[in-house]
């Protein structure tokens, strides 16, 4: 796991976001490295989802700078688009179109989006089906699938646009539990080839097996940030104690 630490995928300095009179970003300054893997863990309700929406711009900040590889997001999000070019996302629903196939599904944003050619389309997404050892299953339709398979679907979906930055909010807590190693085992050999991730996710194991850093939210603000090992073995802050005792006695 190579991580190019001169060069930052994501700068987030002092994001600070608002729903109405309550605030769920506190000052979030978070700098991720190029072929960095972080797991953001905290309690519902922490903030979590909501700081890596922020990243690609499907949540607006009041305050507070973002920038994704070099490029920083206007405060009204007018170069988005420009931005979710290098970024995927995988959702804990999966969001897979209903009336298209698989093979549907991962053709449609690069048809749409880059105006590939139906073939390089097809080609490519059969590659990346491949990948996450689903292609048999391309001509079937979401709901004909397992909640495993419909997600590793939706991970190979968002690969075909070539993202630099993966985002993965809670992309197993939807699946039943003997579905989770697929995905999970997915992830990690998507990590393995060097892809920046910023993962929500309570899978421990994951964070351990994967993770360069381990950071715990909670009340909207980053409390701890740490490697693996230290975040586990001896985490510094009192909260993150009360969350890991609470999460890994489950
Ligand atoms: N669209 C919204 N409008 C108003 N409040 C929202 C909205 N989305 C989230 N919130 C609130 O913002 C806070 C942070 O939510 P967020 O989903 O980011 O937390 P989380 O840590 O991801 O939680 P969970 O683990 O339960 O998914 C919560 O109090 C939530 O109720």
């Amino acid at each position: 796991m190579s991580v190019n630490s001169s060069q930052k995928a994501i700068e987030m300095v002092g994001v600070n976001k608002w729903y109405g009179p309550l605030q769920v970003l506190k000052g979030i300054d978070l700098d991720v490295s190029r072929g960095e893997h972080i797991v953001l863990c905290g309690p519902s309700g922490s903030g979590k989802s909501t700081l890596i929406r922020c990243i690609n711009h499907l949540e607006e900040i009041q305050q507070g700078r973002i920038s994704v590889n070099g490029t920083e997001l206007s405060q009204k999000g007018t170069n988005a688009d420009h931005i979710r070019r290098d970024v995927g996302m995988v959702f804990q629903q999966f969001n897979l179109f209903p009336h298209l196939t698989v093979l549907e599904n991962c053709m449609l944003a690069q048809r749409r989006v880059r105006k590939t050619s139906a073939a390089e389309a097809k080609d490519k997404a059969m590659r990346h089906l491949e990948r996450v050892h689903i292609a048999e299953q391309a001509q079937k339709y979401p709901a004909q699938l397992s909640g495993g398979q419909q997600q590793r679907v939706a991970i190979a979906r968002a690969l075909c646009m070539d993202p630099k930055i993966m985002l993965f909010d809670e992309p197993t807590s939807a699946l039943d539990p003997e579905m989770v190693k697929e995905v999970l085992d997915t992830m990690i050999s998507l990590a393995d080839g060097g892809i920046t991730m910023i993962c929500v996710t309570h899978e421990m194991g994951f964070a351990r097996a994967v993770a360069h850093r381990v950071i715990f939210m909670d009340r909207g603000e980053i409390i701890e940030s740490a490697k693996p090992d230290a975040f586990f073995s001896n985490p510094s802050h009192e909260r993150t104690r009360a969350f890991l005792s609470q999460i890994l006695n489950h």
